[in-house]
């Protein structure tokens, strides 16, 4: 088995009684980058503080390449820990060239680290601006010179937090995606910190769902957004619509006709959670909507309330006939309904999650 770059085993840290990071392991293998995904305050950031080192956990072990960093009794400083930094604030010396910011961390020999130094610049893309200073750089080059620093010493693992969310968004794409290269390129293995499901799904090999100081999920991008945890988990990553049912003999009933539900009590509610893209729309034929099918189920019929265009996509919102109850759906290209127009929604049932309510 290979060793992991980096091991925390059940981290826990309280303020002022409140547990911020509650019981949280994670393992970062070579080569990977891993997110550590979640909402504002969920905990993610001190998660990654105690793995810099600069918080202390109350319990719990860090382990860099299987060596032990960091218990409630043992601790290797900071500068020790074979860590690579790199936050959104990335602040490089302003008074240094940028050949000397990306030397700074350097301890080889004067060639090496000049040899370092141009390998780094070349592998950004900036060999050119060997001798100029930060200011002369834009925001997108000087976060590519911060990417050089941080790599330069091979760290074993670097530690990102949010490290994009300063770059206007157009820019934010591609430098995440040269990001994601050089650190594929350098080996290095990343524990990335992201409230933004996207920026995860982008850039992930693996995603760790933080909520509440917990690690709630974690696996391949794939397996979260196709087999989330919760009806939480699952609206994190798009908007849901959400159906509800009842379940009688094993069969849950619903507008959109019957689900198979297993070894439910009979009087349990379901949820039963669709992604907008999941929708398919019908046309009304005299009040008559298209026939079941067994992918699609029955069709439900709604009136359409809204529908905007968003570039890639159509996004169109339906009053429900049976409940009044609002459900979205996407369909690609242009397709923009009048308001007041009555169509029919039909799911696709083996997209469909299916949760206790
Ligand atoms: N030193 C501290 N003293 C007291 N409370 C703290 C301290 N550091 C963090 N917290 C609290 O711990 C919680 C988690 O903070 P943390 O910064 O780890 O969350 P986060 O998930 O990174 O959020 P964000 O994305 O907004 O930074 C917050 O409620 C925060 O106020």
């Amino acid at each position: 088995m290979e060793t992991p770059r980096l091991e925390i085993r059940r981290i826990s840290r309280a303020f002022s009684g409140r547990n911020v990071v509650d019981d949280v392991s994670l393992k970062v293998m070579p080569g990977q980058v891993t997110c550590l995904l979640g909402p504002s305050g969920c905990g993610k950031s001190t998660t990654l503080r105690i793995i810099a080192g600069v918080e202390m956990q109350d319990r719990g072990e860090i382990y860099v390449d299987g060596n032990l960093v960091c218990d409630t009794i043992y601790r290797v400083p900071p500068e020790g820990r074979s860590i690579g930094l790199m936050f959104q604030d990335f602040a490089l010396f302003p008074h240094l060239t940028v050949a000397k910011n990306v030397a700074f961390g350097l301890t080889g020999t004067r060639d090496e680290n000049m040899a370092r130094v141009e390998e780094l610049l070349a592998r950004v893309g900036l060999g050119h601006f060997a001798q100029s200073y930060p200011h002369e750089l834009s925001g997108g080059e000087q976060q590519r010179i911060a990417l050089g620093r941080a790599l330069a010493p091979r760290p074993s693992i670097m530690l990102m937090d949010e490290p994009f969310s300063g770059l206007d968004n157009r820019l934010r794409d591609d430098i995440r995606d040269e990001t994601l290269a050089v650190l594929k390129d350098e080996g290095t293995a990343v524990l990335l910190v992201t409230h933004e499901p996207d920026e995860a799904m982008r850039m992930a090999d693996e995603i760790a769902l933080m909520r509440d100081g917990r690690i709630v999920q974690q696996g391949a991008p794939y397996n979260l957004y196709n087999s989330p945890f919760d009806l939480e988990a699952a609206k994190f990553f798009s908007d849901i619509n959400v159906i509800r049912g009842e379940v009688q003999g094993a069969l849950c009933d619903t507008p959109f006709g019957q689900f198979l539900a297993p070894g439910k009590p009979n009087g349990t509610v379901l949820n039963i959670a669709i992604r907008p893209q999941h929708l398919r729309i019908d046309f009304d034929r005299a009040g008559r909507g298209p026939n079941p099918t067994t992918v699609d189920g029955s069709p439900a019929r709604g009136i359409v309330t809204r529908a905007r265009f968003m570039g890639r996509e159509s996004l169109v919102e339906f009053k429900m006939d049976y409940d009044d109850s609002i459900l979205s759906a996407t369909v690609p290209s242009v397709f923009l309904p009048k308001e007041g127009t009555p169509l029919w929604l039909m799911i696709r049932r083996d997209r469909c999650f299916v949760f206790n309510a």
